[in-house]
């Protein structure tokens, strides 16, 4: 599969749609069907045309560096904002129009949590429970969540972390078709990350659609599905994850080792012999081809013989940093 090169703002997105993946969801898989979307702020398109599909019994993870136009994109197909452009699908409904019909259908956890501050956490998630006709046992969320603990403590004294998962207990509790989780593991310690994880396999594998927002690599690889890059208000490429790591995954190039070096600016193409080093940032270098021991030992001994000192050497599996790093010539973050 051909680069989309950082710098041809002309070019198309990097699409691969793959089996059962969003290019080829059938109609009555789709949660979510997003075409063309718009939204500017005083003249300014931050969300610049944006289409992307999510499919019921999946996970769908929105990734991008911050402002990249996620949580607009998201706000859109929540109903909380309006599109200036384009068209947003929700269950096969509108949004804004059809507000009433989705909200028992659709689980919201906002970045901020955005619970009413001045109320216990329990008796929070026991109120929204009982605004359902089916709710999920709030013994069982409360006790899976972690949220015992702080259960009599009230919303504005929780600690981020606890916000966070008292938000999407809150999102959950309904037995959504589709549920819009923003930054879901944002400031959470490892163990609460874990219980937020399983729980988003489980609605996954219940059938319920996921969309996630996070600029968190490992997050989108251990969850996702489909992985939607986005940057600048406009998909830059979509895929699975194996699919962006291997770079349409034909080759099976995943089990290649891929060498990453920070050093100067401005080192030649051909340092090593045998191997390709592309310099994709600034003193920012990755090579093509084979890596094997000797490698290393290669490369130690041409920076050496260029009295070049490097910061950094690795050597690891392709990440979804690096298709973003590939792409757009910066960080993800
Ligand atoms: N209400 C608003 N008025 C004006 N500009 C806004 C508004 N909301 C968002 N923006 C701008 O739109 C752009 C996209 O913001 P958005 O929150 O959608 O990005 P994001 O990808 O979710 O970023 P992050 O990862 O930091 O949450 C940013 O430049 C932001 O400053």
């Amino acid at each position: 599969m051909s680069r989309t090169p950082a710098t041809d703002p002309a070019a198309p997105p990097r699409t691969t749609p793959h089996e059962g993946g969003p290019g080829r969801a059938r109609a009555d898989d789709v949660a979510l069907r997003v075409d063309r979307l718009v939204k500017r702020y005083a003249g300014t398109a931050v969300v610049d045309g944006l289409s992307l599909v999510a499919r019921r019994g999946a996970v769908t993870a929105v990734l991008g560096p911050n402002g990249a136009g996620k949580t607009t994109t998201v706000e859109c197909c929540e109903g909380l904002r309006s599109p200036d452009g384009g068209t947003v699908e929700v269950l096969g409904l509108d949004p804004l129009a059809d507000a009433a019909a989705l909200r028992p259908r659709v689980g919201v956890m906002l970045q901020d949590g955005g619970l009413p501050t001045g109320v216990r956490a329990l008796e929070m998630l026991e109120h929204v429970a009982r605004m359902y006709a089916d709710p999920r046992d709030v013994g069982e969320l409360t006790e899976r969540l972690g949220l015992g603990s702080f259960a009599r403590t009230t919303v504005r004294r929780l600690s981020g972390g606890q916000r966070q998962r008292l938000a999407l207990a809150v999102a959950v509790v309904g037995r959504p078709e589709l549920v819009f989780l923003d930054e879901p593991s944002a400031g959470m310690d490892p163990q609460s990350r874990r219980a937020v994880w399983d729980l988003v396999a489980e609605l996954r594998s219940d059938g319920v659609g996921v969309v996630l927002t996070t600029h968190l690599m490992d997050e989108a690889e251990a969850l996702a599905d489909d992985v939607v890059i986005v940057d600048r208000g406009k998909v830059i490429a979509q895929g699975s994850v194996r699919e962006l790591v291997t770079d349409g995954g034909a080759d099976g190039r995943e089990h290649e080792q891929t060498l990453r070096l920070e050093a100067p600016a401005g080192l030649p193409a051909d340092l090593l012999p045998g191997l390709e080093l592309r310099e994709r940032a600034p003193g920012q270098y990755v090579t093509k081809g084979v890596v094997d021991p000797g490698t290393l030992v290669a490369l130690t001994q041409a920076l050496a013989a260029r009295d070049v000192l490097a910061s950094r050497v690795s050597v690891g599996r392709r990440t979804l940093e690096d298709v973003f790093l590939d792409l757009t010539g910066r960080n993800l973050r």
